[in-house]
């Protein structure tokens, strides 16, 4: 299907001269940059590898459970069957570009999806036909939901024992409140499913047995499907048509409603978030890929359907915003950090605007300074692709760049533009560790380094008291990868210690604090005095630092020094070297000498300063606290529900699902460490959980000193 345009400056292709450059391959409205989003086991990877054997990126089919999927390139998700990074990867179907980008399910990983979802402009949610909407389900949905991602679903493993493919689509309406509207329907379900019916075209599918899947054959809809085809195909008109008024107009046309008319209305919908089009199959079997890949060239946005993209606090009428188009100064975007094992450092770019070439000079706005592009890549998994140019709407690796990391705006100097940044959240869980032998103390801290760069969600730092080294993480199997990363791609030997919560600190209420810091150093005299004032920022807000002074005051040139003094006294609380979070921190007066104040003074006095004003500000401890679902028959909620509450655990609901109970409660991370098997015990097994980072809270004050002690 393509919809013909009425611009006379589109070309044939679709390509329009106003914004589209000579040497793209393919034009801004046949790019895709979709995500496959999903629970864990979900079946997003199988998916992910039948795309690209079907659209001609691998010759033979990488299967998850023998370890052979392309996609899952780490060594450690191909032993654990799991997707860990987010991998990106481009290939081509119906004439068309599509970027895709693999997202793990498991929530310790949840900071890939976030990133993904900023840099995507539509995705597929991937769903088990049997286990329905699970929890994690509900999490990538409602991060899609932040992003506004439009989105398909695919109604996956309808060959298994209990698929039930009406079933799902109610649940997405129910428990993800979402438009969910089927545009196929399967035929037979578990070892009699053989295809499925396109409600659009009003056609049956059947998938070649021997080859992979790889003939689509149509035939007309069975005699006994017929009926119900046309009750669900009237039922998707229907709720098209509620919300699409061109849609409308034909509809109460006596004319009826043509295939492409129902197609361009679909499209508009999907894309405006008030449909989400359910598809079904299985990829395991090979059924359904091929036409979930046509859903994507038809109903997923292009570059060119999603809004500009905004700047951030701008200057000048030009950084407000940039649209999609080649001709548009530079406007990028990095999203995650990467070391290569054959290239090095990697930095993944979203560009929105403008061309980045090979051998260009970028600026980057956060650090103010400029780099030169060495190498351009167009990523497969897990090989790459060297390239000239990534053009708007492009997903695309630059090498070697130093002076980048993940949230960073990629723009041109003469041209800047600022975009948001990406939240992450804070790690939870921390671990000390410490190198085998001395010879090993060296890489360790390079390996870490590295890492850390890779992952805003994984911190390393060095204990102020013990000198140990500290590593924190979003959960158990977070840290436990990045150990075997160490030692398998850094091959280092190290020792870890336990898990244990990471704890932060805040403050509770308004306070001040100043410093004078004289000093003459070889024959130079170093002199700063700083006021600053410290008060809560918002639990989750983070923290922020401003200046609320002239600059005769403290003149400009020292900012930078005492920015970084801020930054650098912030990582270590007053309690118990916790990291200070959701502080806002304000320069409100101070003094500078004529000869002999520096930035190295200001440096020193902001670090000071910062201390006495936290001292002064009713410091907190804070511990995290996860979000717990908990499914459990009936007969054990009673257990559950008093052993959650000896755990200072918060219900916030109960609710029945199918034949379950499931319980949702805010329980403090440092209560649930061995939940697994206390669970197991209590239910007979018979229960099943899952948890997620939710928030930050004050520890309760009569456990304060025991931490704190420890
Ligand atoms: N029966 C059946 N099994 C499937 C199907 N699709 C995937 N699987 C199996 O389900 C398991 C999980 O599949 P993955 O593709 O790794 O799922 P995922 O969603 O990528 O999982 P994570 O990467 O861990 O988040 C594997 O053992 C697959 O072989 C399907 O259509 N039918």
């Amino acid at each position: 299907m393509t919809v013909v345009s009425k611009d006379k400056r589109k070309d044939a292709n679709g390509s329009d001269s106003r914004r589209e450059a000579e040497g793209r391959a393919h034009p801004l409205a046949s790019v895709r940059n979709i995500g496959i989003i999903a629970h864990i086991d979900a079946g997003k990877t199988t998916t992910s590898e039948r795309i690209l054997y079907y659209s001609g990126k691998v010759h033979k089919i990488g299967e998850v459970h023998d370890g052979t999927a392309t996609m899952d390139w780490m060594i450690q998700e191909q032993e654990r069957g799991i997707t860990i990074t987010s991998a990106a990867t481009t290939c081509f179907w119906q004439d068309h570009q599509i970027n895709i980008i693999d997202t793990p399910g498991h929530v310790d990983f949840t900071v890939e999806v976030e990133r993904s979802l900023r840099v995507l402009d539509g995705a597929v949610g991937v769903l088990c036909a049997v286990g329905g909407v699970q929890p994690q389900s509900e999490t990538v949905w409602r991060q899609a939901n932040k992003y506004s991602v439009p989105r398909l679903a695919f109604v996956n493993k309808m060959d298994r024992m209990g698929a039930d493919f009406y079933n799902v689509v109610d649940q997405m309406q129910q428990k993800l409140k979402a438009p969910a509207v089927a545009i196929q329907l399967p035929i037979g379900a578990a070892e009699t499913f053989k295809g499925l019916i396109d409600l659009i075209s009003m056609k049956a599918m059947h998938f070649s047995e021997d080859d992979m899947g790889s003939k689509v054959e149509y035939v007309d809809i069975p005699a006994d499907m017929a009926a119900d085809a046309e009750a669900y195909r009237a039922e998707l008109i229907e709720k098209v048509a509620e919300v699409d008024e061109e849609l409308l107009e034909a509809y109460m046309d006596d004319a009826g409603v043509s295939e492409s008319a129902l197609i361009a209305a679909l499209r508009r919908a999907t894309i405006a978030n008030d449909i989400v089009p359910v598809l079904v199959g299985s990829s395991l079997k090979n059924k359904g890929v091929q036409p979930l890949l046509d859903a994507v060239v038809s109903l997923l946005p292009s570059p060119l359907d999603i809004p500009a993209v905004e700047g951030v606090n701008p200057k000048s009428e030009k950084e407000l915003s940039r649209e999609a188009s080649d001709f548009e100064p530079l406007t990028g975007l990095v999203f995650k950090m990467a070391t290569d094992k054959f290239v090095g450092k990697l930095a993944f770019v979203r560009v929105y605007a403008g061309q980045l070439k090979k051998g260009q000079n970028i600026y980057n706005p956060r650090t103010k300074k400029r780099e030169r592009i060495g190498r351009l890549l167009r990523l497969h998994a897990n090989h790459r692709e060297d390239i000239d140019v990534l053009y708007a709407g492009e997903i695309g690796g630059m090498v070697g760049q130093k002076l980048f990391t993940t949230g960073d705006t990629v723009c041109a100097e003469n041209d800047p533009i600022v975009l948001e940044n990406i939240e992450f959240p804070e790690p939870v869980i921390s671990m000390a560790i410490e190198p085998k032998s001395t010879a090993d103390k060296d890489a360790l801290v390079d390996a870490l380094k590295d890492l850390a760069e890779e992952d805003p969600t994984f911190r390393t730092s060095i204990h102020d008291e013990t000198g140990q080294t500290i590593i924190e993480g979003m959960g158990e199997l977070h840290l436990e990868i990045i150990r075997d990363r160490i030692l398998r791609e850094y091959k280092v030997q190290a020792n870890a210690g336990k898990p244990m919560v990471a704890y932060r600190e805040s403050v509770s209420a308004k306070g001040e604090g100043s410093f004078t810091f004289e000093r003459t150093i070889g024959d130079e005299n170093h002199f700063a005095a700083l006021t600053l004032a410290v008060e809560p920022n918002g639990a989750g807000a983070g923290n922020i630092i401003q200046f609320d002074v002239s600059g005769k005051i403290i003149p400009d040139e020292y900012r930078k020094g005492i920015e970084e003094g801020i930054a650098d006294a912030l990582l270590t609380g007053v309690l118990g070297n916790y990291a200070i979070i959701d502080t806002a921190v304000t320069v409100i007066g101070g003094q500078a000498h004529d000869m002999d104040s520096s930035e190295m003074a200001f440096r020193s006095a902001a670090v000071m300063a910062l201390r006495e004003a936290v001292v002064q500000a009713g410091p907190v401890l804070l511990e995290p606290i996860m979000l717990l679902e908990i499914e459990s028959p009936e007969e054990h909620l009673g257990d559950v529900m008093g052993d959650l509450n000896s755990r200072r655990g918060r219900i916030r609901e109960i609710k029945a699902s199918n034949d379950l109970q499931v319980v949702q409660a805010d329980v403090p991370l440092a209560e649930v460490f061995g939940y697994a098997t206390s669970l197991r015990s209590l239910t007979k097994g018979r229960a099943s959980y899952s948890m997620e980072p939710q928030a930050f809270d004050p520890v309760p004050s009569h456990m304060t000193d025991a931490i704190l002690n420890r």
